[in-house]
């Protein structure tokens, strides 16, 4: 990481200092071309005698200081330059001297003077210097400025893979952290799962689904307790099967389990969505209805719930014969409170039992 922070840094210095090299190499062609726009200006004065020549020779000259003032705060950045810049420093001074001299000469001694023409060479000499320094200088920038486009595909070269290198490691971690948080909730999820399922076998029965014993007490206080406080009524059938040990006597568990679940299945045929029915224990079943009206609904419901064993129940191919007897008990009628009224729903089906068997009776009140 540090080590592509590293080359992205050095990438931004090294295009920064290609850029100053570059304005240098244009800054030397303009302190160039402003030497001899001034030498021009001069010639043209000589030749002509004409003063607008002497503008021009004048903004040559301040051409020529502006750009050699860049060039000298440039310098500072590069070291390489100075002595170069220090010698063509001194040449300019001459050049301009030279040019100052020749329209001196000119003015007092005319044209021709030998004076002039010896000026003039010397003119021409120091201007060769000056242009071989400024070359020199240009030679040696170009030379810098390889160096540096060298180091600049280096640290690009660096940048690149060291940013493929990231991206690489930053997706290695995104897809780790998302595998390690699937995994977490999958954790989770399954550990709900089996929360979920510990509690549903906590309140219901394995063998047949229903609701076990212990969610017929939590029903029927909840039921006593809206039934008492909206003034309503509720009644519990208890139901006991007709013949089961014999079934399961000649034919073995394995036939009784088949048969109460088919038991289980036949009475939520007949029960509506508000009635509530459980597996007590063994092949006792207990129904809870709380929605009804008058005690002819119970009759009703006792005589649909024993239609449903008249013919023989076809269980793993056998045709078996059994019946249910039923007791029923209603709240307020047969008691106040839902102990008693348990017992007299269970008191009744033994009524049932005893006058017969796959018959309903319904309790006796209690005080
Ligand atoms: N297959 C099986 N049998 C069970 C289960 N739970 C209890 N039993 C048996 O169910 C039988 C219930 O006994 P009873 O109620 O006396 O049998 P019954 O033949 O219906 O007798 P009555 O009620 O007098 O008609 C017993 O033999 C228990 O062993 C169970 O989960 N599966």
């Amino acid at each position: 990481m540090l080590w592509l922070f590293t080359a992205m840094y050095q990438l931004v210095y090294y295009s920064e200092q290609k850029d100053l090299v570059d304005r240098q190499r244009y800054d030397i062609v303009a302190l160039g071309k402003a030497i001899t726009n001034a030498e021009s200006g001069q010639r043209g004065y000589l030749l002509t005698g004409h003063t607008l020549f002497l503008d021009t020779l004048e903004r040559g000259r301040s051409e020529t200081s502006t750009v050699m003032a860049k060039l000298d705060a440039q310098a500072q950045s590069l070291t390489l330059l100075r002595p170069g810049l220090q010698r063509i420093r001194q040449l300019v001074h001459q050049k301009f001297d030279i040019l100052d001299q020749n329209i001196q000469v000119q003015l007092h001694a005319g044209e021709f003077s030998p004076h002039l023409s010896l000026s003039k060479d010397k003119g021409r000499e120091v201007m060769k210097l000056i242009d071989d320094e400024l070359l020199d200088l240009d030679r040696k920038l170009a030379h810098l400025r390889e160096n540096f486009e060298h180091e600049i595909r280096k640290r690009m070269l660096a940048s690149v893979v060291g940013g493929v290198l990231l991206g690489v490691v930053i997706i290695g971690v995104l897809l780790f952290s998302y595998r390690s948080t699937t995994l977490l909730l999958e954790q989770v999820l399954e550990t709900q799962a089996v929360a979920k399922q510990a509690s549903h076998q906590a309140d219901h029965d394995l063998l047949t689904g229903l609701p076990n014993r212990r969610s017929v007490g939590v029903h029927l206080d909840n039921t006593y307790q809206l039934a008492r406080h909206t003034s309503k009524q509720f009644a519990i059938l208890f139901m006991d099967l007709d013949g089961f040990k014999l079934i399961n006597d000649k034919y073995g568990h394995e036939v009784g389990d088949a048969l109460l679940i088919e038991v289980a299945n036949r009475f939520k045929k007949v029960l509506r969505q508000s009635d509530f029915l459980a597996r007590q224990g063994g092949d006792e079943f207990i129904l809870v209805v709380s929605n009804y009206l008058y005690r002819q609904e119970l009759t009703q419901l006792a005589q649909r719930l024993i239609q449903l064993f008249s013919e023989p129940v076809m269980v793993l191919g056998l045709p078996l014969e059994i019946g249910v007897s039923i007791g029923i008990a209603e709240y307020p009628h047969h008691a106040k409170q839902v102990k008693q009224l348990l017992h007299v729903a269970d008191k009744a089906m033994y009524d049932s039992k005893k006058s017969g068997k796959n018959r309903y009776s319904f309790g006796s009140e209690t005080r």
